[in-house]
């Protein structure tokens, strides 16, 4: 077991990962909330199925209720958000009451939003289920999608704390895999090209991940995210490398229709485009085709879904929270490990994504 420890703003709290870590969640409580007056745990219906009454008897607190939302960006609704305030309000949470976040990143999104805006805001913490929670439990983005785009409405709120216990990570299945994998990929090319090297060489399939060689990456990646947040927590500055690949990663999830690609194979074909970018603006070694043929094999699909439009593309994307006027503002790389953030023409943006579209990615 390690605790890590997250500073946001004014606010530092333990991320406590491991196998077994959310056995230390009861004295938590106990500890850090002698007042606690009511807990309300939004889990979905796949962790819910697998792991909700093992998990409420071993909390074994008096007053437990719980709210089960669809599985995936399904739940990041307006419809489910509205669900789950008005079954807080008819349990009579209070301020002093809790939210439990038992799930992936979707789960830890909307039950985060719940938290921040119930009674303007109560305590919860994040009991992450998935790899890709590794990123989205950590930093404190909250949000629910809209129709015009993804996290459109949200906030930046903290967790009290994080219990990342990876014996959870042992039901997933592949594709939830792969989408929680690009974000460690992602921590890797932002920050740390040795970082990389070790990750291509290390994980050379992700049907069979060791345990401890899981735990490293995740640690290394929250530790990543969590030097980012430190410096910038609301995203003013450099918090924005943390969006590499979700310029064209949103717009991928919003056009294809949430949930029918995951989140994170969509951030792998937006890497592999930024990548491609950021090579051709700034002259730097990278294997690019050896990166696109590693992902390939480890499951990623590397070209855009078939029947996208590269004008809806353009269109989401210049919706994107970081674009400024409708100005398209991407992260790209000048070295791996060295993000910036760079403003790029509609024509240009265009031409390289009907680029991208017609050779079936990079080649
Ligand atoms: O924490 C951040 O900042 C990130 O950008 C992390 C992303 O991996 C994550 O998917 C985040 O929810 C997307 O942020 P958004 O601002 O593009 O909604």
């Amino acid at each position: 077991m390690e605790t890590l420890h997250i500073s946001a703003g004014s606010k530092k709290y333990p991320v406590y990962i491991g196998i077994g870590a959310v056995n230390q969640l009861k004295s938590f409580l106990q500890e850090n909330y002698p007042k606690l007056t009511s807990v309300l745990i939004i889990t979905d219906e796949t962790v819910g199925k697998l792991y909700l009454e093992e998990f409420k008897a071993a909390l074994n607190l008096s007053e437990t209720y719980v709210k089960v939302v669809p599985a995936g960006e399904k739940a990041k609704t307006f419809e489910v958000y509205h669900e789950c305030l008005s079954y807080a309000l008819e349990k009579k949470l209070d301020r002093k009451s809790l939210i439990l976040s038992f799930g992936g990143g979707a789960v830890g999104d909307l039950a985060g939003f719940v938290a921040a805006s119930y009674m303007r805001g109560i305590p919860f913490i994040q009991i992450p289920t998935t790899i890709l929670a590794h990123d989205s439990a950590v930093g404190g983005k909250v949000a629910i999608n809209h129709a015009l785009g993804k996290n459109m409405i949200g906030a930046f709120y903290q967790p009290e704390a994080v219990f990342y216990d990876l014996k959870f990570l042992q039901s997933l299945p592949p594709a939830e895999i792969r989408s929680g994998f690009a974000e460690v990929i992602k921590h890797a090319l932002i920050s740390d090209e040795e970082f990389y090297d070790w990750l291509v060489k290390s994980v050379e399939n992700l049907n069979s991940i060791p345990n401890t060689l899981m735990t490293e990456f995740l640690t290394k990646g929250i530790k990543v995210k969590g030097a980012i947040v430190e410096q910038d927590e609301t995203e003013t500055g450099v918090r924005a490398y943390l969006n590499f690949g979700h310029t064209l990663g949103h717009a991928i999830e919003a056009e294809a229709g949430y949930g029918s690609i995951s989140h994170g194979e969509a951030v792998a074909i937006g890497m592999v485009f930024a990548l491609k970018i950021s090579m051709e603006r700034h002259s730097f070694n990278f294997n690019l085709l050896e990166f696109n043929e590693w992902l390939k094999k480890l499951g990623y699909v590397t070209e855009l879904p078939e029947g996208l439009s590269t004008h809806r593309l353009l269109a989401r994307m210049k919706q994107d929270k970081k674009s400024v006027g409708q100005k398209v503002r991407f992260v790209l790389l000048n070295k791996i490990g060295s993000p910036g953030v760079e403003e790029l023409d509609d024509a240009y943006l265009l031409n390289r994504l009907d680029a991208f579209k017609r050779q079936g990615g990079i080649a």
